[in-house]
Order: structure tokens, then C-alpha cells, then sequence
């Protein structure tokens, strides 16, 4: 038994600012989504990988990753992160956990991935977090409302991993009552599922803005180039 990765790749880019989409900007001399795939195509557990592409860049997108052998399909994303996910949804068939993973996280590790995989065998939904370094407040109209408890307060990232019935009854509801959330696992919290943490990794950053392609060459830099 292995997993399916989804990876939400159809974007825009806006807070990059680029003309293309980010994910073909290349960090080292190799595209973000490229960098993504290929810790994917190197787990042993990961049977297949969906990529959703921008309507656009369906083709693209296939060419670009076509010597990857564990993708199994370029599918027509939809106009939220949401949208798109739901789409490979519904053409997955044949497995029994689901990882959906953000093609703007090219720093994930094969640790972290079977490390992950193997808490989704023990409870159905486990997310990666990592503890917040900041104190978190809830602001509205300029004012805070309310200080949390830093102790409780977790930053979560991709990849997201589910039994398959969980994430598709999670999906399903959400599209029946018109709810986006803003991460898979809020989703799943609202269908009534217990959703577990498991610890991520700071370096496992959302290539945003700017300022995070700056961050990438730094971690590839102390990485050497290797170690995923
Ligand atoms: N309609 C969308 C929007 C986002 N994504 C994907 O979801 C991931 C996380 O989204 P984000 O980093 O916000 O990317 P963008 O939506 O491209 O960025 P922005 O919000 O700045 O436009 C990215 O891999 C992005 O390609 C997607 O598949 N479909
Ligand atoms: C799913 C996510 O990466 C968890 O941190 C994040 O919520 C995606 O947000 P975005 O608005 O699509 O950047």
C-alpha cells in the first residue's frame, strides 16, 4: 500500500509578481515545481502523483514534467487553491491516502513525507506544523480583539494527508455548502474529523514573494544542494 500526491500547481503567482507563473521560476538553475515533483517521484510510498495546472498551462505543464514517471496526470485547476484539489479529486481512483502537497513547497523532505505517511496509517488526517515563533493576535479593523496562547499556536504547512473517504467527504461537503477554507485539513476539521499534527519543518517554506526566492538560495546553499 502506498499514497497519491495531489499537487495544486495553478496558481497565479499574483504576490510573486511575475509574468509567468512562479512555480517556472527557477531556483539553482531548476524550476520550483520541478524541485517540488521530484522529492515526490523519489518516495517509494508514493505511488502517483496529480499535478493541477492553470487551464492555460495544462500542455506546459505536461511537458515540463514529462520525464517524471509517477505523474499520472495534468488536470484543469479551478479559480481557488480549493477549486483545483477538488478537480483531481475527482478522477482519483485506487488508493487509499491522499497527500496534497503545495507546488510552492519545494523544500520538503523524504524524511518528513514518510514521516507523515506513517502517522496517516495510525489516525486518518495528520497535517505538518510547526510551532509559531511569533505571538499571535486577532486583529479587526486595526484593533486587537484577543491574544492567544502562544503555547497552542501552530503555523501548517503541506503536505496535508488523509484517508481517501476522509478528504473526499470533506471535499464533498465543502462544495455543498459553498465553503473555502484556506488549507485541506479546515475542511476536514468542519466534516467532524479529528485532524493530528506532526511536526514540520521551518525550512519548509511557501515560495510567496520576493523575499522568499532569497530564502530558497539560502537554504539551498546550506542544504549543498542534497539533502531532501
Ligand atoms: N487556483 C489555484 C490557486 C493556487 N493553486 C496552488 O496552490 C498553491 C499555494 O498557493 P499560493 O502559494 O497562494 O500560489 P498562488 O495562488 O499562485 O499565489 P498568489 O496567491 O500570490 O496568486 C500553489 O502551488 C498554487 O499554484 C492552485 O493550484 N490553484
Ligand atoms: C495550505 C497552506 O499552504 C497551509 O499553510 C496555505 O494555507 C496555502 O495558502 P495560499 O493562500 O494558497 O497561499
Amino acid at each position: 500500500m502506498g499514497f497519491t500526491t495531489i499537487i495544486p500547481a495553478a496558481g497565479q503567482g499574483k504576490r510573486m509578481g511575475t509574468e509567468i507563473n512562479k512555480l517556472f521560476l527557477e531556483v539553482d538553475g531548476e524550476t520550483i515545481i520541478r524541485r517540488t515533483v521530484s522529492v515526490f517521484q523519489e518516495i517509494e510510498k508514493c505511488e502517483q502523483i496529480f499535478i493541477a495546472a492553470h487551464p492555460n498551462e495544462v500542455h506546459l505543464m505536461e511537458e515540463h514534467l514529462k520525464d517524471f514517471s509517477k505523474v499520472a496526470g495534468v488536470i484543469p485547476g479551478g479559480k481557488e487553491r480549493q477549486h483545483s484539489i477538488n478537480e483531481v479529486l475527482k478522477v482519483l481512483i485506487d488508493t487509499e491516502v491522499v497527500m496534497v502537497h503545495d507546488g510552492a513547497r519545494p523544500f520538503i523532505t523524504h524524511e518528513k513525507i514518510n514521516q507523515l505517511y506513517q502517522e496517516t496509517l495510525k489516525n486518518n488526517a495528520v497535517i505538518l506544523a510547526v510551532q509559531a515563533k511569533d505571538t499571535i493576535k486577532r486583529v479587526i479593523d486595526g484593533v486587537v480583539e484577543e491574544t492567544y496562547d502562544r503555547a497552542t499556536m501552530f503555523q501548517v504547512q503541506t503536505p496535508q494527508s488523509f484517508s481517501r473517504n476522509v478528504i473526499l467527504q470533506a471535499y464533498n461537503l465543502a462544495e455543498k455548502d459553498g465553503f473555502i477554507g484556506t488549507d485541506d485539513a479546515s475542511l476536514v476539521e468542519r466534516a467532524g474529523y479529528k485532524v493530528h499534527i506532526t511536526n514540520g519543518d521551518y525550512d519548509n517554506i511557501k515560495i510567496t514573494t520576493h523575499e522568499d526566492l532569497i530564502i530558497a538560495d539560502s537554504i539551498l546553499e546550506r542544504r549543498g544542494n542534497c539533502d531532501v
